[in-house]
């Protein structure tokens, strides 16, 4: 049988709930008609109102992940989402072979919506060195993106700066997503800044929603599967940029507090 469906990995922890990390990645490539698959690195135990524990995979495991899916499958593209420490972010670098994986998007997970922390302090500095330079595309959210490259993030310019930065650290595409924390913001608006040096604003109105759980870990999945489909990275992610939207725009009611996007709405919004 020939091994040709598109097929798209995630690196990532598990929310017990569906609404964050793996699962929503795994949705994300459902939902672009993409084969997802799922290298596990922690797991949290979570519902709509936080997470409550967290266990991080050995690194044995996960290395033992990366063989299994390389004698086996032909992955087009990749994604990283929750790493937890320094030692799981080593063994994702040290495993991370371009030509079985394909290029790499990195959601740098650092702390959720709610205020878990879900990357240690202590590996940032290995973040840095051994992750974005794997980076075809990084997508940090604002806060992440000052923490990685310690700029205020207080001015258009100032964004535009920690992008260069970010590439500067060997990220080829840098995607820095807008704030949304101020209810009566008008806006949200994403800077993009591309390998040869373009740079544009992505900008969609804002929802004022609690349903907001896993957003940038499905804009990221989404913009995986859409490299894995042969699109450019310019196209990719202003799809998953109307993707998200449209899940963030059609709430579903699943648990009491901060919910899931909906994942089926955006299916059928955005083709
Ligand atoms: N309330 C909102 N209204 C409109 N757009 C939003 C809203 N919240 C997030 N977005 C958009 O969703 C996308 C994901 O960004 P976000 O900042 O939520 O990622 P994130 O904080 O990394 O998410 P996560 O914590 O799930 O990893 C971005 O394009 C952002 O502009
Ligand atoms: C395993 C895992 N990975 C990522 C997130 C980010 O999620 P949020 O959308 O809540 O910020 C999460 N909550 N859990």
């Amino acid at each position: 049988m020939v091994n040709d469906e598109i097929q798209a990995l995630t690196i990532a922890g598990n929310d017990s709930d569906g609404s964050a990390g793996m699962p929503a990645d795994l949705h994300g490539f459902f939902a672009r008609g993409v084969y997802g698959m799922g290298i596990i690195t922690a797991a949290v135990a979570g519902n709509s109102y936080g997470i409550e524990a967290a266990h991080v995979m050995p690194a044995d495991f996960i290395k033992a992940q990366f063989e299994a899916l390389a004698k086996d499958f032909k992955i087009r593209a990749s994604k990283t989402g929750m790493l937890a420490d320094a030692e799981v972010i080593n063994v994702v670098a040290d495993n991370y072979d371009k030509a079985t994986f394909g290029p790499l998007v990195v959601d740098p997970v650092i702390i959720t919506k709610h205020g878990a922390m879900l990357l240690e302090q202590e590996a940032y500095e290995t973040f840095k060195k051994r992750l974005i330079p794997l980076a075809d595309v990084i997508t940090p959210n604002f806060f992440e993106a000052q923490k990685l490259t310690d700029e205020a993030l207080d001015s258009p310019e100032s964004i535009q700066a920690a992008a260069a930065k970010l590439q500067a650290l060997g990220a080829k595409n840098v995607m820095v997503k807008g704030r949304h924390d101020d209810p009566n913001q008008a806006e949200v608006s994403d800077f993009i800044l591309l390998e040869n040096g373009d740079t544009f604003w992505l900008t969609e109105k804002f929802v004022d929603t609690e349903r907001v759980n896993g957003t940038g870990d499905t804009l990221s999945a989404v913009i995986a599967a859409e490299i894995a489909k042969g699109n450019s990275v310019e196209q990719a992610i202003r799809i998953a940029k109307a993707f998200v939207h449209a899940a963030i725009s059609n709430e579903i009611a699943v648990g009491h507090k901060y919910g899931p996007i909906n994942h089926w709405a955006a299916m059928d919004q955005v083709k």
